[in-house]
Formats: C-alpha cells, structure tokens, sequence
C-alpha cells in the first residue's frame, strides 16, 4: 500500500510555488504546510522558490527556513531555491504567494504602509512578467493587498489581470467564526454564503445578509443591534486587535487563510461560496471597474466565477460604497506604478 502510494505520488509533475518574504512570520507558518501538500494537495509534489530581501540578516534567516524544511523530510518537496534574486525566485513559477511587505504596528491602518510597501509589488510584477509562466497564479497577501495586486498586475502585461488575486480569506475565515460561536454551530464549516466585500481593511463589508447555518438562515437568528455594533466590527478590527495582543500581526492564520484561498482556486470550492479579491472589470454588481475588490466567489477548474444575484439593503449599499471610495484613494496615492 505505501509503496503504491510512494509509486502514485512520483508520476505526477512537481509545479513550483513562489513564497516571497519567506523567512518572515507567515513564510514560517506557510512554507510546511505547503511542502506538506495541504496547498495543492496530497499528490502534488512542489519546488518552492522562496525569497527574501538582500539583507544578510533576512538571508541568514532564510537559510534556517530551509534547513529547517530539510529536516521535516517532506515527501512532496523536490526541491528549494532560496535567493534574493527576484527573477531566480519566479523563474517559470505556476504560483506566487507574494507576502514580502511591511507590516503595520500597533495604532496604524494598514493604509499606512501603502507608500512602503507599494513599490515592492512593482517591481514583483515586472519580475513575474519576465520570468514567471504566463499562466502563474497569484495570491497577494502583503498589505495594502488589494492595491499591492492591482499595481503588480498593472506591471504584468503578458499574465493575464484575473490571475492576480488578493487574500480576503482571513476576513472570510474570522467571519464565519465569530458567526459559528454567536449561533452555538457545532461546527464553522456549518456556515455558508458568507460574504466579505471590499478592501481588506477597516471598510470591508463583512455580510451575513444570505448566510445560513445548516440551511437556516443566520440573519434572522441575529439581531441587527449585534450584526452593526459587534459582528461587523470585531471583523473589520480583528487584525488590529492581534497586534494589540501579540504585538505583532496575525501568522498563523494568515498563513491558514493563504493556504485555503490557493487551496479552492486550483482544486475548487465544491459550490461553496468563498471570498476574494479579485478585479472588478465586468463584475455583476456595478462596483467601479479597476479595482481589486473582495467579492463572493466559487471556483471549479482552476477557475473563479463571481456569484450573481446577492442582494445589498440600504445599509450594505452604504457599506460598499465607502470601500469602493477607500480603494479608489489608495489607487489614486498609487498612480505613478500603474
Ligand atoms: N492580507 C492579509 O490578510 C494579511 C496580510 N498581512 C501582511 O503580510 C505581510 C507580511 O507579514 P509578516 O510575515 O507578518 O511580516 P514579517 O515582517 O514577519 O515578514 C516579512 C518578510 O518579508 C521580507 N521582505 C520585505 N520586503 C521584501 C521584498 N521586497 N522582497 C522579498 N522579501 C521582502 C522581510 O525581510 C521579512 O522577512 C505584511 O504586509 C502584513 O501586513 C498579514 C496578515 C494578514
Ligand atoms: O492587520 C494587519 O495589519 C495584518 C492583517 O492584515 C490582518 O491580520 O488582517
């Protein structure tokens, strides 16, 4: 049995998954998981390019990132390149986790490090374009993420827009969490067609409006008092209330969230709805075209499609709007790297 399995696994082609800021805190909780097959599955062997600033503190780092990925014996992992050269690091990639930025602090938006970290995804989607397939998918999950993947995009001519996609899984995940506990579901996966719309900052639109538990739905098993004064906002400054504890920002569900938004592009959603972010050209609900906006989505194929036919009440429309606005300032602030 472990042989044919061992047998099954080395037929299949290894792809090759580029990490950027890979000795950082969600490098280290993302890089195992990956080589572990949780990303791209059980059968699926993966090269990991992985990234870091020319810094000898960062690359000394990195080093200990990968001895450490040696010593797991991971049966899936066929190989690691570890660089500071960005073409190196996306050459013929198929996926690029691009987590490489600046974190915000205690008392910041994540705005903030917008003029720090804009730049970096730049020059990283004119590196992608060079040296990456043209087909390679790309999660971005350095903040501002969304303005980060309509800059890295708009520097990526030959790779086709859709394939630049920024995480709002972390939203997504809190969301149906904070739900799950509020409701006494046995368990989160029990919550379906939530929504997080927008920007992933504190103007995301987290909307439990269609949710259900179990078929029921959620919204009249909450009241509105709840949904406006806590649930929205508890989502919406959940990032923030970790640095506030821990000091420095989420990892590990970052990582989690990272792993599940690749994880449903490539192998599907099975109609479960999911949120990314995504380009708004053509998008269903009339959100200005341009941007990169968090929307419902199901993926089959290796493709997304947007879910048509939500609804947003008067509050939501105001919700959306005030995102859409946000967006449209961060991409204005970034113009000169479009
Ligand atoms: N979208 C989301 O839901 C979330 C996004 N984040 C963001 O992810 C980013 C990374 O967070 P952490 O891993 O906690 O930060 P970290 O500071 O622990 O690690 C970042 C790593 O990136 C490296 N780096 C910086 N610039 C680089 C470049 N140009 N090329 C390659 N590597 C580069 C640094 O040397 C460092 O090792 C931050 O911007 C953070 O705000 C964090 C949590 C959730
Ligand atoms: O809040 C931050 O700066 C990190 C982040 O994006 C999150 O935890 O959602």
């Amino acid at each position: 049995m472990f042989v044919a399995r061992r047998f099954m696994t080395s037929s299949v082609q290894p792809v090759r998954v580029a990490v950027t800021g890979a000795a950082g805190q969600i490098g280290y909780a993302l890089l195992p998981r990956i080589a572990a097959g949780e990303m791209l599955g059980p059968n699926q062997p993966v090269i990991l390019h992985l990234l870091e600033r020319d810094d000898p503190k960062a690359l000394a780092a990195l080093e200990g990132v990968v001895m450490e990925l040696q010593d797991c014996a991971f049966p899936l992992l066929r190989g690691v390149v570890a660089t500071s050269d960005i073409n190196k690091a996306f050459d013929s990639v198929d996926y690029a986790l691009l987590v490489g930025a600046k974190p915000r602090g205690p008392g910041m938006e994540r705005a903030d490090v917008l003029k720090d970290n804009a730049a970096i995804f730049k020059v990283q989607g004119r590196a992608l374009n060079e040296s990456a397939k043209k087909s390679v998918k790309v999660c971005v999950v350095g903040n501002p993420a969304n303005t980060n993947a309509m800059i890295a995009a708009a520097n990526a001519p030959n790779i086709p827009a859709t394939n630049f996609t920024s995480m709002m899984r972390l939203d997504h995940d809190r969301a149906m969490a904070q739900i799950a506990l509020k409701l006494g579901a046995s368990s989160v996966a029990d919550v379906e067609k939530l929504v997080v719309w927008g920007n992933h900052s504190a103007t995301q639109y987290p909307d439990l409006s269609n949710a259900v538990i179990k078929g029921k739905s959620v919204a009249k098993n909450v009241d509105q008092e709840w949904v406006r004064n806590t649930f929205i906002p508890t989502v919406q400054q959940r990032g923030a209330a970790i640095i506030k504890a821990r000091g420095v920002s989420s990892a590990a569900s970052a990582a989690n969230a990272a792993i599940a938004h690749v994880r449903d592009w490539v192998l599907g959603t099975n109609g479960r709805i999911v949120s990314m972010g995504i380009p708004s050209d053509g998008n269903p609900y009339g959100v200005k075209e341009g941007l990169l906006f968090g929307f419902p989505v199901t993926c089959q194929n290796g493709q997304y499609k947007i879910v048509e036919g939500l609804q947003w009440d008067e509050f939501g429309k105001g919700a959306i709007e005030r995102t859409i606005k946000e967006l449209q300032e961060e991409k204005d602030a970034v113009k000169h790297l479009l």
